[in-house]
């Protein structure tokens, strides 16, 4: 059965359409054959309908030649899983204290139920989607992370230790190239080796940052629950650059999750990505609004 438009507004509305996708053209042409690194966080997911439309989405930019790789969190789906089993959990700086215990659980959320859950619904959506974790392949070799605090009782910087938690040392791009080639949708998860075989808990937000850098894509997308980065009167920040985020740091008006977020953005930014863009993944096709519209939204992060 054929339709036509039987009104002056149903005219309107594919006129509307028709616009839409002319105006995406040019953004099309700039992205078709480069990498698009997608964190999709574990406050984003949340929605059935929601994850229904960002597999779609990522369907979407693979279809018309722009290659998504998807990285995901999931830190509320951990806690929950935690809290059921009684295991005690703490952050600092955004970052989940892991011991043994935490990391194999960790572990079995992350790698098991959230990343197969994401590729079912990419397959759904009519790709072909593989689950990873760093392990697989050696696509990610990590290490403990050293991270130091300043303590302002002795105003000395004391080192924190994290347990098992890493930070990536090397990603190998060869599989995620090799995927690519083939048509299908990398869906990564944050869990990283050992050289000693030890298992590390690593930050989604920084798998997602290396994996683009590593990549040398045209965007690192972070999927969040928040507009952007506000500033201290919660107003949306569009723009910053890696000075710029140098300063909200120590300011303060950056804390908790946005810390990792945002030097994720500046290691990517520093080490070949175009760009960084921290962004709402509670909007529907908050993805393809930033990537085919002028317009954007959330806050975009350049080196200058
Ligand atoms: N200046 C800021 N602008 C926006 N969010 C901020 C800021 N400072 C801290 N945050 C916090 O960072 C959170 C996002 O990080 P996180 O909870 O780790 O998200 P995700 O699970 O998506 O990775 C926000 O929900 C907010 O509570
Ligand atoms: C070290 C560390 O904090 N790891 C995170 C990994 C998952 C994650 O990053 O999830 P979101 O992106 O949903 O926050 C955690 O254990 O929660």
């Amino acid at each position: 059965m054929t339709t036509t438009p039987k009104s002056f507004s149903e005219t309107k509305h594919w006129l509307r359409t028709a616009e839409t996708i002319t105006e995406a053209l040019p953004f099309m042409r700039r992205y078709t054959g480069r990498t698009c690194v997608i964190k999709y966080g574990g406050h984003a997911m949340g929605d059935a309908e929601l994850s229904r439309i960002f597999a779609r989405d990522v369907v979407l930019l693979k279809q018309i030649g722009i290659n998504p790789i998807v990285v995901h969190g999931g830190g509320p789906q951990i806690g929950a899983m935690l809290e059921r089993l009684a295991v005690k959990s703490e952050f600092v700086d955004g970052l989940r204290v892991t011991d043994q215990a935490t990391v194999e659980i960790v572990e079995m959320v992350l790698s098991g139920s959230i990343n197969k859950s994401i590729v079912q619904a990419i397959n759904e959506a009519g790709g072909t989607a593989i689950g990873l974790s760093g392990k697989d392949g050696n696509l990610i070799k990590a290490s403990k992370l050293r991270r130091t605090k300043h303590d302002p009782e002795s105003n000395i910087e004391k080192i924190l230790d994290l347990g098992f938690v890493g930070e990536p040392q090397e990603v190998n791009p060869h599989i995620l190239m090799e995927l690519e080639q083939d048509d299908m949708i990398p869906v990564i998860a944050p869990i990283g080796a050992g050289v000693n075989g030890e298992t590390y808990n690593i930050n989604a937000d920084t798998v997602a940052g290396a994996v683009a850098a590593a990549m040398g894509a045209v965007r690192l997308l972070l999927l969040t629950d928040v507009i952007g980065v506000l500033d201290k009167n919660k107003e949306l920040i569009s723009d910053l650059t890696v000075e710029d985020v140098k300063r909200l740091q120590s300011d303060g008006t950056i804390s908790g999750g946005m810390i990792p977020k945002l030097e994720t953005c500046t290691m990517a930014v520093e080490n070949g990505v175009d760009a960084a863009v921290i962004l709402d993944g509670r909007l529907p096709h908050a993805m393809l609004l930033e990537i085919f519209t002028d317009r954007g939204i959330g806050t975009l992060i350049r080196r200058e």
